[in-house]
């Protein structure tokens, strides 16, 4: 048997739909992060973040939103954001119980958007 994707590996769009709701409850509460949110539309935040996270981690490509300079651009964010972002990520994966292993893939899989993010 292959080994399974990280995509499989997180439960799927179902695993990471939840995931990802988790994390934003996270988001809008943290005041490291949250006033970048203010005039953001969550409801097709949370669907755009999911399908970009199941894409990213070997999932369809169903992911219709712009690119992550452009979805970033003007922001000013900053390496302490990218990170907070991360650990926030890490916690609601936490939460549903992924292993520290994926909860590292994962990581691994964003880092390399950091320079489009970070200065946009
Ligand atoms: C860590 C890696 C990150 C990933 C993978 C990511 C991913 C995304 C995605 C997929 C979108 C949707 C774009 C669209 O709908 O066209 C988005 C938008 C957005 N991101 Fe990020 N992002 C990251 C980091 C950050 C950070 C560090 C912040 C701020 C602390 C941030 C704030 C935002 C905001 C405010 C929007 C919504 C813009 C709007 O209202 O249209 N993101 N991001």
């Amino acid at each position: 048997m292959g080994k399974m994707s990280l995509y499989d590996r997180l439960g799927g769009q179902e695993g990471i739909i939840k995931v990802v709701d988790q994390f934003y409850d996270y988001v809008l509460a943290d005041g490291r992060v949250n006033h970048f949110f203010r005039k953001t539309d969550m409801k097709r935040q949370r669907l755009h973040q999911s399908l970009f996270i199941s894409f990213a981690t070997g999932g369809p490509n169903h992911y219709t939103g712009q690119s992550m300079r452009k979805a970033h651009e003007g922001m000013n964010l900053t390496d302490e954001h990218f990170d907070t972002i991360v650990e926030l990520l890490a916690r609601a994966l936490r939460d549903f119980h992924v292993a520290e292993t994926e909860i590292v893939e994962v990581a691994n899989t964003i880092e390399p958007l950091r320079k489009d993010i970070v200065g946009a």
